[in-house]
């Protein structure tokens, strides 16, 4: 078959034109320098799920214990796939979709459902940048508006929902989210957030709009200036009261959680998160390396990294719980001792139950136990005030960051500073993960529709308004419920498919040994063998376990969501609809459809085709090997020429003009020959 006259592009490299060159040797854009890879990679991964997730995690589940949970799952999981995927990506130097075509064309399916996965998660991401931005907004005056109740609520029926709850609390569902008492009440669009989440697109896009250029600078910013907030919160949380309390109670480790299978579960699940794994932007991101980078490093350099910050946020979180479990406990230990003198001065206790001096919370945990005999205290109403239970309260989910953190905010002095401080780290937080993700959708895209990359810049703002636009259903009254489904369900199952998908890619389709065999060509050593047996049984075993965990969890407990009620001025574990529920797996499935539905497109075209078929994936993508003039794309018109990687002579000729060019730009351009397979 007469092979189509390749696309040409209209290349640039610094300031001046190369004309147009066929692109399998248009050089592909480069990283400015390894460091604002590793900031783009360490700032893709960590994000909020660092700092209001895993303490939460945490917390939950056992303290210390978990924290070696997740560490073991970090090491025998989320290493070696993020290894794997860096080193898919940066050997192929394509974006998701390209690097498992050439694994085999019946598995491009794997990369188009990292793109709807990148799309999903990056809808209801930027909403919750979008409440950051509100909170900002809200930040500068004093006092804060969700001090109390008097500042935060003006209608009366107001400030009984306030005052039933706690001033955070109000602000968040009433004055920020205005939320509706369930799913199904929708409510209508929520005008402020309608904003803040236009707003926070309108960054997005602008960050974008020069590729890895741009958002290339954007990191160095939105990745270094979460570190010098955490850094800031910790060195203010440990001087305040009560901080160590709190992270005594956070890193006692409580080793009987590890009984629990659903503890594993989240801990694999916040591994995979955390890291980003599934999404196609760590293949993305890595694809614009030079293929000697040790990517080997960069894996474990960003997993590590990940896991310090998340530790670090976790410290940040429970100092500062612990404060504010300390006052409450404080204010607690008082009013028992209102009632107890009162019931003392009526005679219905002896006076030798008064303590001697005023108590600390350490101090009347130890009374209480002293005193409390045959539970006579309990018996008339005088409570035992722990710090640990107040530990216990709002610390999940989003309730961590905009309620319990806002109100622990709300005791800091010159509390307007730190809850922007706050707020501003928590959106770039978001926005660098978001760069990450848009990533993860626009360089496969662009890598395999040629005719996209000519309308870049058109493409990125279309991907941004359609982002916003699907985005508005998460800035509903009621769309904080939507938030949680995605963020629980619809987002995190599809990503489990997916890895499960190309660990059995690399592992068992193409090869675990050829695989060492093409990094080992690529960078000059042969990686451990250990990472062979990891990907070919103990980390494909973990995700087919994760997955069957999850998918038993959604099927044993009726999946539920947490609502606010206003009436009552509760929380409540409310049941999805039946549509909801219908919504949710809905969506888990289109974003898993593509792999089935592109593997069978590609076994008809090849049947259509009549072509030999005798092993599953022949290609092969590392340089001569002649093994490539029988990968499963149209066979080439030379396959000899194709084979070799050689392209015509006057292409070559351009490719090394190109080089010298780019030389004397200072611009590192990494010479493309492109895939082999076509
Ligand atoms: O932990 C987080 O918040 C992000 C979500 C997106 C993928 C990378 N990690
Ligand atoms: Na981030």
């Amino acid at each position: 078959m007469e092979k189509s006259r390749p696309e040409l592009e209209e290349v640039t490299v610094g300031d001046s034109s190369l004309g147009l060159l066929p692109e399998e040797v248009a050089p592909r854009p480069s990283w400015g320098s390894k460091l604002q890879y590793i900031l783009a990679q360490v700032g893709f991964s960590v994000g909020l799920g660092n700092v209001w997730r895993f303490p939460y995690l945490c917390h939950q589940n056992g303290g210390g214990a978990f924290l070696l949970l997740y560490f073991l799952l970090l090491v025998i999981i989320g290493i070696p796939l993020f290894f794997l995927e860096l080193a898919a990506g940066q050997s192929i130097r394509q974006g998701s979709i390209g690097v498992w075509k050439h694994i085999s064309p019946r598995l491009a399916g794997i990369g188009f459902a990292s793109c709807v996965v990148c799309f999903f998660v990056a809808l209801y991401y930027n909403v919750i940048i979008g409440w950051s931005l509100f909170y900002i907004f809200h930040s500068f005056q004093y006092p804060l508006p969700w001090e109390s109740c008097s500042t935060a609520a003006n209608q009366t029926e107001e400030v009984w929902e306030c005052v039933r709850s706690s001033p955070a609390t109000y602000f968040w569902y009433r004055k920020a989210l205005n939320i509706t008492d369930w799913i199904e009440e929708s409510g209508g669009l929520n005008g402020a957030l309608v904003g803040c989440l236009f707003l926070a697109w309108v960054v997005v896009c602008f960050s974008m709009i020069r590729g890895i250029k741009s958002s290339g600078k954007v990191m160095y910013f939105s990745s270094i200036f979460p570190y010098v907030v955490l850094l800031c919160f910790l060195i203010r949380g440990l001087l305040l009261e009560g901080a160590v309390d709190g992270i005594r109670i956070m890193f006692t480790p409580k080793l009987e959680i590890w009984k629990d299978i659903q503890v594993w579960r989240q801990a694999a699940t916040q591994v995979f998160f955390a890291l980003g794994l599934g999404f196609g932007s760590i293949i993305a991101y890595s694809s614009y390396n030079s293929r000697t980078n040790n990517c080997h490093f960069d894996a474990i350099l960003v997993s590590f990294i990940n896991f310090m910050t998340s530790i670090l946020a976790t410290l940040v979180v429970f100092a500062v719980l612990g404060f504010r479990a300390n006052i409450i406990t404080q204010q607690c230990i008082n009013e028992t001792m209102m009632v107890l003198k009162s019931l003392i001065d009526g005679g219905k206790l002896s006076a030798d139950f008064l303590p001697a001096k005023n108590l600390s919370t350490t101090d009347y945990s130890l009374w209480y136990q002293q005193m409390d005999v045959n539970g006579i205290l309990r018996k008339h109403k005088i409570e035992d005030c722990r710090v640990e239970n107040e530990m216990n309260k709002g610390v999940e989910g989003t309730g961590l960051a905009f309620i319990t953190f806002t109100e622990a905010m709300t005791l800091f002095p010159a509390s307007p500073f730190w809850s922007v401080l706050f707020f501003f780290m928590l959106q770039n937080l978001g926005l660098s993960t978001m760069l990450g993700n848009m990533q993860g959708i626009i360089t496969p895209l662009l890598d395999n529709f040629t005719a996209l990359r000519k309308r870049k810049v058109l493409f990125t703002v279309v991907c941004c308004i359609f982002g916003f636009l699907f985005g508005l259903v998460f800035v509903q009254r009621s769309g904080n419920y939507f938030v949680t489904m995605f963020d629980d369900y619809s987002a995190t199952l599809p990503l489990i498919i997916v890895v499960i998908f190309e660990n059995v890619a690399v592992a068992w389709i193409y090869g675990a040994d050829r695989f060492m065999d093409d990094i080992e060509e690529m960078l000059g050593w042969r990686p451990w063998l250990i990472y062979k047996y990891l990907w070919k049984y103990i980390s494909l075993l973990a995700m087919l376990t994760l997955l069957l965990a999850s998918l038993i969890r959604m099927c044993i407990a009726h999946p539920t969501y947490r609502a606010w009620n206003m009436e009552e001025a509760v929380e409540m574990y409310l049941e999805y609809p039946p549509w909801a529920l219908a919504l949710l797996i809905g969506l888990i499935i289109v974003a898993s459809l593509p792999i089935p539905v592109l593997f069978f497109k590609q076994v008809l075209k090849e049947r259509w085709q009549g072509k030999s078929m005798d092993t599953f994936s022949q290609c092969s993508y590392h340089r001569g090997d002649t093994a490539d003039h029988i990968c499963m794309q149209e066979s080439p018109a030379d396959p000899q020429g194709q084979a070799n990687g050689s392209a015509s002579a006057d292409t070559e000729e351009l490719a090394e003009k190109g080089k010298l060019l780019a030389e004397d730009s200072g611009e590192e351009v990494e010479e493309d020959k492109g895939s082999l397979c076509g």
